[in-house]
C-alpha cells in the first residue's frame, strides 16, 4: 500500500474527531492515508474557535467516556499536563431562579415553592400510576419519568427551542442516554437502605477532563502527529464527487479548493491561492465523516431514486454561538446554564472562564450564547453586529449582565450541528446504509454526521477506531452497533466492590 501523488490507500473525508482518529490509527499501522478537510480548521464541531486571543468551543465539549480505548487515545494524543480536571456545574435559569440540572428532587421542589411542589409530586405519582400510553415520543418518555408538571417546567420549552418543533413530534430515541432520570421513590428508598446494600452509581458528570486550551488542542495535536508520522492532511478542499463503479465500489474522490468556510468575522484567512481548483484522489478505501446525506448526493453515478429520497429526507439542526467578552464578575460558576424562557431566543449560555482559565484573559470572561437555528432562517442570516447586539440585550433582559458591560463579540455559525431525529430518520438511514453495504463496501461512514447518529465525540471516535480495524486488521465489527445501549451516558452503574475501585475510590470505566 503506497501513497503515490494523489493515490492513497485510504482517503478520509473530514478532520473532526472521527476523521482524525481514523487517520491516527492508520498511520500507527503504517497505512498511507490522506485526510481531506474543507475548512481552514480541524476539529469539526469539536474545534476551538479563536478570535483576538479569545478561545471558545462551539457548544461545550467535555471529555468523559465509558470506553477505555477512547480514554487511552486522548491521553496518547495529549500529555497528561495538558488536561485539566474540571468541576461540572450546570443549572437551568427558569423564572428568575437557578435550578440544578440534572434535576435534583429537593432542589427543584424547594425552588418551586410548597404549592407547586405538591402539584409536581402529585403529577409525578399520577404518571407512575397512569403512565402515558405512547412513550416513543420525547414528550411521552419525559412525562412518564418526571410527571406532566415537571415536564412543563423543565423540558418542554427548552426542547422546543433546541429542536424547533413541538416535543410530541420528536421520537424519544436519544432520551435514555441524555436525560438523567429523576427518582423521587429511589431517593426515599436510598435514604432508608443501609449503605452496604445500595447500588453504587458513579457519576461521570461531577467532574470532567478538558484540554487546557479547549478541545481544538486535541485535534490540532492529532493532525500534527498524523503528518509527522507520514500521513497527509489537506486543508480547504471539500469533497464534491465520490466516484464509484458497480462491482468495484468507490474508486476516487474529486475535491474543490474552498479557501475555508470563513465562519464569521475574525475567522482564519484562507491559506490556499488556488480557490475553485479541482483535485482528484484515487483510493482503495474511503472513510467518510461528511454528512451522510451529502455523501449520498456526491455519489457519481447517482444511486437509485429511493436512496436519494432517503438522503434528502434527513434533516439537521444548525447552531450559532455569539461569544461575548465581559468583566469577569458577569460570569457564573456554572460551565453552562440552560435558558428556557420563550421571551428570549438564546438557549444555552457557556461561561468559558469556568471551563478553563486558559481560555480567558485580562480580568474578563467570555460567555458563549447558543442559538439553535436552521441554515437560511432569519437568525442565521442576521449580521454578526445584530446578533452581538441581540446577545447583549438578552443578557440584560434575563438579568444576567448589563448590555453595556459587553466589550466585544464574535459570531461562529455551525451548520449541521445536530442530526435531527424525526419520525422517519431511522428508516432513511437504514435505506442508505443497506445500499452502501451492497454497492460500495469500501466506503465507510463514521462519526456523528457521517452516520447521522447523535453521538458524542467518544462514540464518534470509536466508530473510526473499529473501522480502521476492519480495513487494516481484517476484523468484522459492525460499527452501527456502537452506542445503541439505552444507558444514561454520564453514569457508570455497578454493585459496590472494592476490587473494581481505582485509586480515587471510583469504579473503573466499563466498556460502552
Ligand atoms: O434544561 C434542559 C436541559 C437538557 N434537556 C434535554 O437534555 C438533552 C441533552 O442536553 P445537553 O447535554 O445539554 O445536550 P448536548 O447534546 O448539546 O450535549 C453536548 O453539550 C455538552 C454539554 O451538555 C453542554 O455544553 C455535552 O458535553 C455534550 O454532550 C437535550 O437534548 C434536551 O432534550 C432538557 O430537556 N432540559
Amino acid at each position: 500500500m503506497t501513497t503515490d501523488g494523489n493515490r492513497t490507500s485510504v482517503a478520509v473525508i473530514g478532520a473532526g474527531p472521527a476523521g482524525l482518529t481514523a487517520a491516527y490509527e492508520l498511520v500507527r499501522r503504517q497505512v498511507p492515508v490522506t485526510v481531506l478537510e474543507g475548512d481552514s480548521m480541524v476539529g469539526g464541531i469539536s474545534r476551538t474557535a479563536e478570535r483576538e486571543g479569545w478561545r471558545f468551543d462551539i457548544g461545550g465539549h467535555r471529555f468523559f467516556t465509558k470506553v477505555p480505548e477512547v480514554e487511552a487515545l486522548w491521553h496518547e494524543i495529549l500529555p497528561d499536563e495538558d488536561f485539566l480536571l474540571r468541576p461540572r456545574m450546570s443549572r437551568i435559569f427558569y423564572d428568575g431562579k437557578l435550578y440544578d440540572y440534572p434535576l435534583k428532587a429537593g432542589n427543584a421542589l424547594g425552588n418551586l415553592g410548597p404549592v407547586e411542589a405538591v402539584r409536581c409530586v402529585a403529577s409525578y405519582l399520577w404518571a407512575r400510576i397512569r403512565p402515558p400510553k405512547n412513550q416513543d415520543t420525547l414528550e411521552g418518555w419525559i412525562v412518564a419519568r418526571f410527571g406532566k408538571r415537571l415536564y412543563q417546567h423543565f423540558f418542554k420549552t427548552y426542547n422546543e427551542k433546541l429542536w424547533g418543533v413541538p416535543v410530541d413530534q420528536l421520537p424519544a430515541d436519544f432520551a435514555a442516554q441524555r436525560i438523567k432520570n429523576l427518582s423521587l421513590v429511589g431517593a426515599v428508598v436510598n435514604a432508608l437502605t443501609p449503605k452496604r446494600n445500595q447500588k453504587e452509581i458513579t457519576s461521570l458528570i461531577e467532574e470532567f477532563q478538558y484540554p487546557k486550551y479547549g478541545p481544538g488542542m486535541m485535534w490540532e495535536t492529532a493532525a500534527r502527529k498524523v503528518q509527522e508520522r507520514g500521513g497527509t492532511v489537506v486543508m480547504e478542499e471539500k469533497v464534491r464527487t465520490v466516484h464509484w463503479e458497480p462491482g468495484r465500489g468507490v474508486t476516487a474522490l474529486t475535491t474543490v479548493v474552498t479557501g475555508g468556510y470563513g465562519a464569521g468575522a475574525g475567522a482564519p484567512e484562507a491559506s490556499r491561492s488556488d480557490i475553485g481548483a479541482e483535485k482528484r484522489y484515487e483510493a482503495d478505501h474511503v472513510i467518510s465523516s461528511m454528512p451522510f446525506s451529502s455523501l449520498v448526493n456526491a455519489l457519481d453515478p447517482k444511486p437509485p431514486a429511493e436512496v436519494l429520497a432517503a438522503a434528502d429526507a434527513l434533516k439537521y439542526r444548525d447552531f450559532l454561538t455569539v461569544a461575548l467578552v465581559l468583566p469577569v464578575e458577569a460570569g457564573f460558576p456554572d460551565n453552562w446554564i440552560y435558558i428556557h424562557s420563550p421571551d428570549v431566543q438564546v438557549g444555552r449560555i457557556q461561561n468559558f472562564g469556568s471551563w478553563s482559565p486558559y481560555l480567558v484573559k485580562d480580568g474578563r470572561t467570555c460567555l458563549g450564547l447558543e442559538f439553535f437555528v436552521n441554515v437560511g432562517d432569519d437568525t442565521w442570516n442576521r449580521s454578526d453586529e445584530d446578533l452581538i447586539a441581540q446577545g447583549a440585550r438578552e443578557l440584560e433582559q434575563l438579568g444576567l449582565a448589563k448590555a453595556s458591560d459587553v466589550e466585544r463579540g464574535f459570531v461562529v455559525r455551525m451548520p449541521k450541528a445536530y442530526p435531527f431525529y424525526d419520525a422517519g430518520y431511522k428508516e432513511n438511514v437504514e435505506v442508505i446504509r443497506r445500499w452502501i453495504e451492497e454497492n460500495t463496501p469500501n466506503l465507510h461512514p463514521v462519526g456523528r454526521n457521517g452516520m447521522f447518529r447523535y453521538n458524542n465525540q467518544d462514540h464518534s471516535m470509536l466508530t473510526a477506531m473499529l473501522t480502521v480495524q476492519n480495513i487494516a486488521d481484517g476484523t468484522h465489527h459492525d460499527i452501527w452497533d456502537v452506542n445503541v445501549e439505552e444507558d444514561y451516558h454520564e453514569e457508570v452503574s455497578s454493585q459496590r466492590t472494592d476490587a473494581t475501585a481505582d485509586d480515587h475510590g471510583s469504579p473503573r470505566p466499563t466498556a460502552a
